[in-house]
């Protein structure tokens, strides 16, 4: 069983990679939707967050308004680190819970952890190698502000509030330059994926 921490920043691509990287038989985990996960009401995050944020955060349907706790944190970053210290423990325990779960069925496939800070939560430690998907700044931006109809200016808080993406570039194994082609980014996915694969 071999782990790839899958990292990059917002929007550099790392959910388009780790779809390619299903299809070719990987086993993946998204941290955002962990994150998610662990967030539904009356989940302990849940209550730790309508306790810092109160019940302001809340749809009527009780479920965490995400866009609304966004806009929050991303434009401070003390708060920010008020929901990283609810969220994060969490995320990483349901981590370490599913590699042990697939440690134990001695599953040989290939486990990718898709985790936007998986270097800012140290989790490149329980990985094997780290695989990072970069873009340079602007095309981050244009990609960011298209996909998320956010401005500019929300952009770039957003970015900001991660490890500069050439840092995380310089410390992985593999690099995923995702400027060109959806094309040209599938053919060196499965190039790097054969290589893990082949690879005793
Ligand atoms: C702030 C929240 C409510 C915004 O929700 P929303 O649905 O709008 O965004 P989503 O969760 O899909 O995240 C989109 C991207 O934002 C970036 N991002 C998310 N959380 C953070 C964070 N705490 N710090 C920096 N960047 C972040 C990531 O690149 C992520 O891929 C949500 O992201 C959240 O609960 N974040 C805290 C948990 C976390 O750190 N998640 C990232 C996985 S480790
Ligand atoms: N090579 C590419 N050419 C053009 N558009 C692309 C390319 N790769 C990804 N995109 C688009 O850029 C946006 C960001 O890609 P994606 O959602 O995969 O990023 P991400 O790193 O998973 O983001 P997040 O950190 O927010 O989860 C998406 O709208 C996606 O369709």
């Amino acid at each position: 069983m071999k782990i790839i921490g899958l990292t990059g920043g917002i929007a550099s691509g790392k959910s388009t990679v780790a779809k390619k990287l299903a299809q070719l038989g990987a086993y993946v985990i998204d941290a955002d939707k962990v994150a998610h996960m662990i967030i539904e009401p009356y989940k302990p995050a849940w209550y730790d967050i309508v306790e810092e944020f109160g019940e302001e955060v809340l749809n009527a349907d009780k479920t965490v308004n995400r866009e609304r706790l966004g806009k929050i944190v991303f434009n401070n970053p003390d708060l920010l680190q008020k929901l990283n210290n609810i969220t994060h423990p969490r995320i990483m325990e349901f981590f370490k819970e599913e590699i042990q779960r697939l440690k134990a069925e001695k599953s040989d496939s290939v486990i990718v952890l898709e985790v936007p800070l998986l270097y800012e939560t140290h989790m490149d430690r329980i990985c094997d190698e780290v695989w990072v998907v970069w873009v340079d700044y602007e095309t981050q931006i244009e990609r960011l502000c298209r996909r998320d109809k956010i401005s500019v200016e929300d952009a770039v808080k957003r970015i900001s509030a991660q490890m500069p993406l050439d840092e995380k570039a310089r410390r992985a194994k593999v690099v995923i330059d995702n400027r060109h082609s959806l094309e040209e980014t599938m053919a060196k996915t499965v190039k790097y994926f054969n290589e893990i694969v082949g690879d005793p």
